[in-house]
């Protein structure tokens, strides 16, 4: 039997030792979307990256493709928040996508047609073809993130994490984005991604998993993106409208 693209068992995760984020159970099947949902500084972000072996693991067992994360980092994509990249660093959007292929060129061999190949597929379906040979930093934020979102999948990687992968991003591209998603799943790939758009939430996750200090609730997202659960994670932030949706107001 494969293994779970991920499993979570009472974990808690945090960096020298601090917890930001306890209590997570999780499982995720290939080809499953987890949207990992929670207002700002909930520890989305840091959940992310102890997938990837980036944060610490303090409590709890984490597997990822059947391996501990720092072992399991060959095998997964990651998809940065646009912010934190310097829009100006001087390179094509084709070599910020060829990046994507230096896991398995190493630095020892040339990059060779098949590289080149994926990397072009990937341009293609990210809809940026055209823009193969334009600077990263002229693009648009929702195009940029679109090239990000390219790099990562020039890799085929079997988990793909994103970290708010529609902020900044214009319609356009966000539709461009939640296609390509839903294609890598239905071939198979999981997906792990961070918001805290709910209606981003409702429409794209099987899963979705209510954060803030400490896991509050796990599920599909009828039963978890619903009053109770959106109230105990968010506080008085979370506003009942009379149609029974919620809204959440930031503080
Ligand atoms: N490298 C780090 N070392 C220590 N603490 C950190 C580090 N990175 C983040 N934190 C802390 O962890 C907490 C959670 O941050 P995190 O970025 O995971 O939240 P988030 O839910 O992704 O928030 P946002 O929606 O604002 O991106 C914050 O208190 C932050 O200060």
């Amino acid at each position: 039997m494969e293994a779970a693209a991920l499993r979570y068992t009472n974990v808690s995760v945090g960096y020298q030792g601090t917890p930001v984020v306890t209590g997570v159970d999780l499982e995720l099947s290939a080809g499953q979307r987890l949207a990992l949902v929670g207002p700002n500084g909930a520890g989305k972000s840091t959940l992310i990256k102890s997938i990837l072996g980036l944060a610490q693991i303090l409590a709890g067992t984490a597997v990822v493709l059947g391996n501990p994360p720092a072992r399991a980092r060959g095998l997964t994509g990651y998809v940065p928040q646009t912010d934190t990249l310097d829009a100006d660093f001087p390179v094509s959007v084709r070599q910020v996508v060829m990046m994507g292929r230096y896991r398995q060129l190493g630095w020892w061999r040339p990059v060779r047609a098949a590289d080149r190949q994926a990397v072009e597929r990937a341009l293609d379906r990210v809809g940026l073809a055209d823009r193969a040979r334009h600077r990263f930093g002229t693009l648009s934020g929702g195009q940029r993130q679109r090239v990000l979102l390219a790099r990562a999948i020039a890799a085929q990687p079997r988990l793909l994490l994103l970290d708010e992968p529609f902020n900044g991003v214009d319609a356009v591209s966000q539709e461009a984005i939640v296609r390509v998603l839903r294609e890598l799943s239905a071939a198979g790939t999981a997906l792990v991604l961070s918001t805290h758009d709910l209606a981003v939430a409702r429409d794209l996750a099987d899963l979705v998993c209510l954060v803030n200090g400490r896991q509050w609730a796990v599920g599909p997202p009828a039963e978890t993106l619903t009053a109770g659960p959106l109230r105990r994670t968010y506080g008085s932030s979370a506003i009942d409208v009379a149609d029974g949706r919620m809204v959440l107001v930031e503080p």
